[in-house]
């Protein structure tokens, strides 16, 4: 469990407090909080305290089975503590609360429901289907700290149910197939994530859970797919222009003419002058690097890993690319990995490979899918830790002017 320091300094006619972001911090963080607990206490009640605690906001597009859920799941465990659906609420609620995150699916702004859908004849990915107005409204309500009673989209009947109560959270995940389709929403969030996943690849995990885990058959995973490309490629896929980051997911090169979908090439592309997010890099920060650590520290069976790293540029922005391709045999010995990768954001040496080891079950964990989800769950924590105390340092400059 994280701890937090909380300062408490009283004045005439109020109180301020300002609490550390979770432990360990780093030496910038320690001086930074003793100056600021020496300007509380002079200029206390000039003070606006809610600064810090205004809502960070992160959107995460995917189409459905893209991996958003076990990516949700990666990111919640970084700040700690179990996501859960609201206690003593809509068993089919699709909101998942921690601590610190809650994190929110936009099927919720579905506007017609199944039936509505099927009538009209709209999938889910028709903007007609979704009611942005609302999922605008309701977005900025919560960043500004207000809660809001938003609607539930049933996946198990279909319908819409009766809304439930979403109180402001430190940070708020808005999932789904619309995140940064609107350009109001878009607006309002701090950082973006893509996730990419190629036809190919796609096709083979909708396989493998609708499969095995929900019965269809195969003609029917392919004729979904079929029906739903139209309006991915006109509505979804455009949204990755404007993520702060994309992991890119592509059937391995390290194979020829693969088509099994089992062993993945993944891309990290990370937008460059993005504020407080700060791109991973290999080696040398800029230079385009190809590194192969399979020998003496690193087990690699057939077909082997193999890591790019260089600059490009993606819907003609500046970006930073790192890639890798094959997957691991021991997790343990991703440490090696780790130790040759910088500005990671990791609060101690090794602690990618501890998230790691700590979700080895889930899928994606011996490859660039699991690895890279990780790396931006950590980037994310970093980033709102950043937010809380340029914000707080702001709210002492105007209480100083
Ligand atoms: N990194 C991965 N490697 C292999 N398979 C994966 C990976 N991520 C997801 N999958 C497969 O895709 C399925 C869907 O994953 P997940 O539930 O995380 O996606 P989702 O985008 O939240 O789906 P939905 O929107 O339909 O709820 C998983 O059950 C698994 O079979
Ligand atoms: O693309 C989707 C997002 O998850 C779903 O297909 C959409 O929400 C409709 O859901 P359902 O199939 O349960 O009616």
């Amino acid at each position: 469990m994280a701890v937090s320091t909380v300062y408490t300094v009283q004045s005439l006619n109020s109180t301020c407090s300002i609490s550390t972001p979770s432990k360990p911090f780093s030496q910038k963080h320690i001086l930074f909080f003793t100056t600021t607990k020496r300007a509380l206490t002079r200029s206390c009640r000039q003070i606006s305290c809610s600064a810090e605690d205004k809502t960070v906001v992160i959107g995460l597009a995917a189409d459905s089975g893209c991996g958003k859920s076990t990516f949700m799941r990666r990111l919640t465990s970084v700040f700690g503590g179990a996501a859960e659906p609201p206690r003593g609420g809509n068993p089919d609620s699709n909101t998942l609360i921690s601590d610190t995150t809650t994190v929110i699916c936009l099927d919720d702004y579905h506007s017609l429901d199944r039936t509505g859908r099927k009538e009209k004849g709209v999938t889910a990915l028709d903007p007609k289907a979704n009611d942005f107005d609302l999922m605008y409204e309701q977005v900025k309500a919560l960043k500004d700290g207000a809660a809001v009673d938003k609607p539930i989209y049933n996946h198990v009947s279909g319908l819409l149910d009766p809304p439930e109560l979403i109180k402001p959270p430190k940070i708020l995940v808005i999932e789904g197939l619309h995140p940064m389709y609107d350009e109001r929403v878009r607006h309002l969030l701090d950082f973006s994530i893509y996730l990419d996943i190629s036809n190919e690849v796609k096709f083979a995990w909708k396989i493998q859970r609708d499969m095995a885990e929900r019965g269809h058959s195969l003609e029917s995973i392919k004729a979904s797919i079929e029906a739903r490309k139209p309006d991915f490629d006109a509505y979804i896929d455009p949204q990755k222009q404007y993520a702060d980051a994309v992991i890119e997911v592509l059937p391995t090169q390290l194979i020829p003419d693969d088509n099994e979908g089992k062993v993945l090439r993944v891309r990290l592309i990370m937008k460059e002058g993005v504020k407080f997010f700060n791109p991973v890099y290999l080696f040398d920060e800029g230079s385009t690097i190809e590194w192969i650590p399979c020998g003496r520290k690193l087990t690699c069976s057939y077909p082997g890993i193999k890591f790019s790293y260089g600059p490009d540029t993606y819907y003609g922005h500046e970006v930073s690319v790192l890639e890798m391709d094959g997957q691991f045999d021991r997790l343990d010995e991703l440490i090696y990995v780790e130790s040759h990768l910088s500005n990671l954001s990791t609060k101690f040496y090794g602690e990618v490979t501890q998230q790691m080891l700590k979700h080895s079950d889930f899928p994606g964990s011996n490859n660039g899918t699991g690895l890279f989800q990780t790396i931006v769950g950590l980037k994310i924590r970093d980033l709102f830790e950043q937010i809380v105390v340029s914000r707080t340092a702001a709210a002492l400059e105007a209480a100083k002017a």
